[in-house]
């Protein structure tokens, strides 16, 4: 056992309404989703004790390090006996064989939750697995990146997640309530929702635009054998579309191997709309050199097919929040342009601040080193950004609302 020095311990849970008090909490695998929630649960002080399992040892110091664990354990049986609460977060094709090294050591009347980004399977294995009177409540942060480990752990991550739980009806109310407690205290906004109704969602807005990266990589890795610069050209569309192939192999071969069926659907749903797209673009026709072959084919009814799906995309993605995390309303944006000096973010930060204007996002957009750059700032409130605007504006800072 290996234990951090100076920590404090508290549990804030006594405000929080709620069944069962979860004081000491067991965390399987301290990645980018257990380390994040192992940071908010200890640095935010809201159980007693954190237990940070992983067969990493440079993890398992990382996590001391960073204060995201009291104490780690190599091994997941040595940290359960006394947890009221344990966190599976390793992929989750490795649940059963965890499960089997600590049943033996499982109290009755503890909870066990996950983090796994597919449901139904896991609620199957937990079903067969866990004997009566430990308690299982599945779940799944929406919130990630393509990173991984510890050093892409982040304590914030959960902050305004949604955080989907998914009962079914032989969940215990009083472990689902304790652990809704739990993540709602640790930032995150709950939502129930089916295993299967689940996994038929993310399968749309996780599992599909995932394999479609690694098809457009793989286009890319393909074509730039007869085009070696193509890689160079890649702007933002390509790095936008593609970020999230550069996630984990091996998680996302359990999560296509665990959601095999809604993912087949929903390809072939994308299959089914890429294959209408190309119609209408093979249906426009090549425009002439001339200015009135490209006006007349403006008019043309297929430019107009294909013009009309393409406004419609614009209309559906434009109503999705911006830089929200799920399904939570936006954060408004300014953008402000400021010269390359130190202290500058420091200076803007503090203007709002005298200012009553809290802040709730801050991103730096582009640098032109020595020069100057472009940064993001975000706000809960519309006034907030307004206010904004007029007291950065009044300082002469160059700013644009979005
Ligand atoms: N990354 C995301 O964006 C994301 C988002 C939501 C949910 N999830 C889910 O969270 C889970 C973890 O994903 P992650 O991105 O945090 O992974 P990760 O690779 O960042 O971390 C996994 C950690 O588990 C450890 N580990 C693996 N097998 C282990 C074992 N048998 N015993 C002990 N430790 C073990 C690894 O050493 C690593 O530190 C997965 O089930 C995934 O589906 C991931
Ligand atoms: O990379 C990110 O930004 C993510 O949030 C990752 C992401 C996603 O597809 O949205 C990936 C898998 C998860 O289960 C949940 C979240």
């Amino acid at each position: 056992m290996e234990q951090a020095e100076g920590t404090v311990r508290h549990t804030v849970q006594e405000k929080i309404e709620g069944a069962d008090v979860l004081r000491r909490v067991a965390i399987i695998g301290l990645g980018v989703i257990g380390g994040s929630l192992a940071m908010a649960l200890t640095q935010g002080q809201l159980v007693d004790e954190v237990i940070g399992v992983d067969r990493d040892e440079e993890t398992r110091k990382l996590a001391l390090a960073t204060r995201a664990a009291h104490r780690v354990e190599a091994y997941a049986a040595e940290a359960v006996a006394e947890a009221d609460l344990v966190v599976l977060a390793t992929p989750v094709r490795t649940y059963p064989a965890i499960i089997e090294s600590i049943v033996h050591r499982l109290k009755p009347g503890t909870i066990v939750t996950d983090v796994g980004s597919t449901k139904q399977w896991v609620l199957e294995q937990m079903g067969r697995l866990l004997p009566p009177g430990v308690r299982f409540v599945g779940g799944h942060p929406m919130a990630g990146s393509e990173k991984q480990g510890i050093r892409g752990a982040d304590r914030y991550l959960l902050e305004n997640a949604v955080y989907v739980l998914t009962p079914d009806a032989d969940t215990d109310a009083g472990a689902l309530q304790a652990v809704e407690n739990l993540f709602k205290a640790a930032g995150a906004r709950v939502l129930q929702i089916g295993a299967e109704e689940h996994d038929r969602m993310v399968a749309l807005v996780s599992h599909l635009p995932h394999m479609m990266a690694v098809a457009l990589v793989e286009t890319l890795s393909e074509a730039a054998k007869e085009y070696p610069k193509a890689p160079m050209l890649a702007a933002g569309g390509f790095r936008d579309t593609t970020r999230v192939a550069a996630g984990d192999p091996q998680m996302w071969v359990d999560i296509a191997c665990t959601n095999r069926e809604p993912l087949l659907h929903m390809i072939g749903c994308f299959r089914n709309a890429l294959d209408r797209l190309e119609a209408q673009i093979d249906a426009c026709g090549g425009c002439g050199s001339s200015q009135e072959r490209s006006r007349a084919s403006d008019n043309d009814t297929s430019v107009e097919a294909l013009r009309e799906t393409l406004a419609h995309a614009r209309e559906v993605r434009l109503s999705i929040p911006r830089k929200a995390k799920g399904i939570l309303p936006g954060i408004h944006e300014i953008v402000v342009t400021v010269p390359d000096e130190p202290g500058v973010i420091g200076t803007m930060a503090r203007l709002l601040g005298d200012n009553g204007v809290n802040i709730a996002d801050i991103e730096i957009l582009r640098v032109r080193e020595g020069h100057g750059g472009t940064i993001r700032i975000g706000f809960y409130e519309a006034p907030d950004a307004d206010r904004a605007v007029e007291v950065l504006a009044g300082a002469g800072i160059i700013v644009k609302r979005w």
